[in-house]
């Protein structure tokens, strides 16, 4: 069996699917008020496209897949989706990054179907902050979908914030406080921003890590656990984790593991790249298998070697690529 394998000899073993570019917020650091252009009905890959491609791309070593958007749970069959993704011989890992607001009536469905976990975007504990951030979302729902996941077992829960200077930063401790309450592991994310406009609004984990350690001893886990970008930390005694994704003063692009597949069916090869490789064309007009492994592999030896977005200017917007 061929295995992805990059030209810096990175395995990719990591999907992360992009189902809708649809949302139900707004939120000011991903999307522009009016929202995105949708795109038509037509151009978005059906299910059956999405299972066809990643049957190949399991045969090439996918082993984790995550579902993000725009927002997932807005699309309609998701949970059969799941069902089938789950049915499929070789995932170990089927996740779901979502801003949690459906989940209260959705997570036990998913559960069922064969999510394994969810992470949940939430930067405030506020509920006027909240609104502010997501332009008009609702905490309270937010809040319910976090905590049916929690009681149906999606496990672990893992609470994504995008700490940006002046918005939440007094609410760092107030997040990390969670963590002796409930089995949950909060993550701490660098602002990655658009427009050199809001590079004030960076604020580095080495600052957070610092307002962490004024609550109490932190002791970091191993590398291993979590494979991921994230590195994680948890006070004694506490039931939760802490972590840390550092994009911007940590990159962790030399030990990338992923690609992304957009819903329009675009395979791209990196975060901070604006190349991709069109799969909807050629999965319309009848490409086999084994045309399709050929040019993923030749596609994914342009992958870049990391990213150069630095503080000032990630190329795409957000939403379009589930992050
Ligand atoms: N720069 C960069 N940021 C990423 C990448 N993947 C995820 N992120 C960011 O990390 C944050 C958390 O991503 P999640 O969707 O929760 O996924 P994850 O951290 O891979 O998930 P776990 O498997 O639970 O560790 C989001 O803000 C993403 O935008 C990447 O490849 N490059
Ligand atoms: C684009 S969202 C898509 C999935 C889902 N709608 C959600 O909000 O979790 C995926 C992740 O990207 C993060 N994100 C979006 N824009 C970001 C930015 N400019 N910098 C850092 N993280 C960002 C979000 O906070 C979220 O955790
Ligand atoms: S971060 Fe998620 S919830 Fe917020 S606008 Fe972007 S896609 Fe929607
Ligand atoms: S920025 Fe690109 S190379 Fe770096 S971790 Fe993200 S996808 Fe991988």
């Amino acid at each position: 069996m061929r295995k992805l394998k990059d030209q810096f000899g990175r395995k990719i073993e990591y999907l992360r699917l992009s189902i809708t570019d649809r949302c139900n917020l707004r939120c000011k650091y991903c999307m522009p008020a009016e929202g995105v252009k949708s795109i038509p009905h037509d151009e978005i890959l059906r299910y059956e496209e999405y299972l066809r491609i990643i049957g190949v791309l399991i045969q090439l070593g996918i082993r984790k897949i995550r579902i993000t958007g725009g927002e997932p749970t807005v699309r309609k069959g998701i949970v059969g989706f799941i069902r089938a993704l789950h049915h499929l011989p070789g995932i170990e890992d089927l996740a779901m990054t979502t801003n949690g607001t459906l989940l209260d009536k959705l997570a036990l469905h998913l559960k069922d179907a064969g999510l394994n976990r969810v992470n949940i975007s939430l930067d405030t504990l506020k509920p006027e902050k909240y609104r502010e951030i997501t332009r008009g979302g609702d905490f309270s729902k937010c809040w319910a979908g976090i905590q049916a996941a929690i009681q149906t077992g999606l496990n672990p829960v893992k609470l994504n914030v995008v700490v940006q200077r002046g918005f939440n930063t007094d609410e760092i401790l107030d997040f990390a406080r969670l963590t002796f309450e409930q089995s949950i592991h909060v993550r701490f994310i660098e602002f990655m921003s658009k427009e050199a406009a809001s590079e004030s609004l960076f604020f580095s984990n080495n600052e957070t890590l610092k307002i962490l350690k004024e609550l109490a001893p932190l002791e970091k886990i191993s590398k291993e656990f979590g494979a991921g970008p994230a590195r994680y930390f948890q006070y004694k005694g506490a039931k939760g984790k802490i972590g840390l994704i550092s994009p911007i003063s940590h990159q962790f692009c030399a030990s990338c593991n992923r690609i992304r597949l957009t819903a329009e069916g675009k395979l791209l090869l990196c975060l901070g790249s604006d190349r991709y490789l069109d799969l909807k064309t050629p999965l319309r007009h009848g490409i086999s298998d084994e045309e399709l492994i050929d040019l993923i592999n030749n596609a994914l030896q342009e992958k870049p070697q990391g990213h150069q977005f630095g503080r000032k200017g990630i190329m795409r917007l957000m939403s379009s690529i589930g992050g």
